[in-house]
């Protein structure tokens, strides 16, 4: 069932939570609402939910509109970051709960329930657990029976939030992937409330970027990560280097480095800070046409990442470049080396515009 918001807002007392929020998700999308704390990521889950209500606005389930009708009418499976399973309840009652709450006249008989409750239990992989109590379970198994049960009336759609923020970094890497590949088998309209830009980018079909009560950006992980609209977005999503130059005749100038923008359209002359990613900088141990000089003053060895700080003259702050491992070796960088380095994608930001380019 797809989802529309119109024009909410949410005002508490004098505070303005959410500002003119509008957005459609279709049917079957997994869509992350992600922003920094405070955002109003969760009031605005709990309005979709309908345990909170809108100031103002309207919200769509398909082409009914429910902003006036409770949570229990708008049939909702919601999960919760923690947990929330009944302590006395084996994992199979946990799951079975609601259904059984059900009244008598649209509950299904013991049977149909049992027959449910194996099948979802088949679904989140702990078939073997259905006799278990909470407590005698890993906290990922906790929250896949936590979606189990959400989804046993079989909702029209699935609210997460920050399912798996209580979770370690491992458990939450492995959940994050089974819920994405889950969540397309069942082909259930989902919206997750994260603060985490990994999380959102790796999981979600859509990301809707919030900051301040307002929506920043809406679309897929790559658009948001490729071409943010704002300074914000590309700040949130992820490291940036802010390369300080200028615009003269139509041409971005950051040391040596020479971009046409005509294509672009016309610029005032100006300075400019142009946003690059420190995997969007292409290095090399001699000069090629384009190239800023500078100087490699530290190495960090990850895994399979090398991260290289790069102090640049006319530059404030240092320049990161990651490099994969092969790169480094092949390169042959060491530390105090002259390095010559250009960016491949750079974003500008001019009075609120975004203006994007490939180099
Ligand atoms: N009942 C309330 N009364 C007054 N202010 C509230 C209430 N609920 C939320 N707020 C405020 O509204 C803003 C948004 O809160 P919300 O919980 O939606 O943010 P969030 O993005 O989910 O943050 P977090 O990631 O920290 O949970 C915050 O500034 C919060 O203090």
């Amino acid at each position: 069932m797809g989802i529309s918001l119109q024009n909410i807002n949410k005002s508490f007392k004098n505070f303005d939570a959410l500002k003119n929020i509008n957005f459609s998700i279709k049917q079957g999308e997994l869509v992350a609402l992600l922003g920094p704390s405070g955002c109003g990521k969760t009031t605005l889950l709990r309005i979709i939910a309908g345990l909170e209500t809108a100031s103002s606005g309207k919200i769509y389930f398909a082409d009914t509109d429910v902003t006036q009708l409770s949570a229990k009418q708008r049939d909702i499976g919601f999960v919760f970051q923690n947990y929330a399973l009944f302590r006395h309840m084996n994992v199979a009652e946990n799951v079975a709960f609601g259904l059984k709450m059900k009244p008598r006249a649209i509950r299904l008989s013991k049977t149909e329930i049992n027959e449910r409750v194996n099948q979802l239990l088949g679904l989140v992989q702990l078939e073997n657990f259905a006799k278990r109590y909470p407590d005698q379970l890993s906290g990922g198994q906790r929250q896949r029976v936590a979606l189990a049960r959400a989804l046993a009336s079989k909702p029209n759609v699935l609210l997460l939030d920050e399912p798996f923020s209580a979770l370690d970094a491992k458990v939450r890497k492995d959940l994050r992937r089974w819920l994405r590949d889950f969540h397309h088998e069942l082909n259930v309209t989902s919206i997750f409330v994260t603060h985490d830009q990994e999380e959102a980018l790796e999981v979600a079909d859509k990301i809707i970027l919030m900051n301040q009560g307002q929506i920043e950006q809406i679309g897929t992980p790559a658009e948001v990560y490729k071409q943010p609209k704002t300074a914000f977005v590309a700040h949130f999503l992820g490291d940036v280097n802010l390369l300080h130059g200028y615009i003269e005749n139509n041409t971005l100038i950051i040391g040596d480095f020479r971009k046409d923008m005509k294509e672009q359209g016309n610029w005032a002359d100006q300075s400019a800070i142009a946003y690059v990613r420190p995997h969007e900088i292409s290095i090399a141990k001699t000069a090629r046409k384009n190239d800023i000089q500078g100087q490699v003053v530290r190495i960090h060895t990850a895994g399979p990442t090398v991260f290289l700080e790069i102090a640049v003259e006319g530059q404030p702050k240092h320049i990161d470049v990651s490099v994969s491992y092969r790169q480094y070796e092949q390169q042959q960088v060491e530390l105090g080396d002259n390095i010559y380095w250009q960016p491949i994608l750079v974003n500008i930001f001019v009075q609120d515009e975004l203006f994007e380019f490939m180099i």
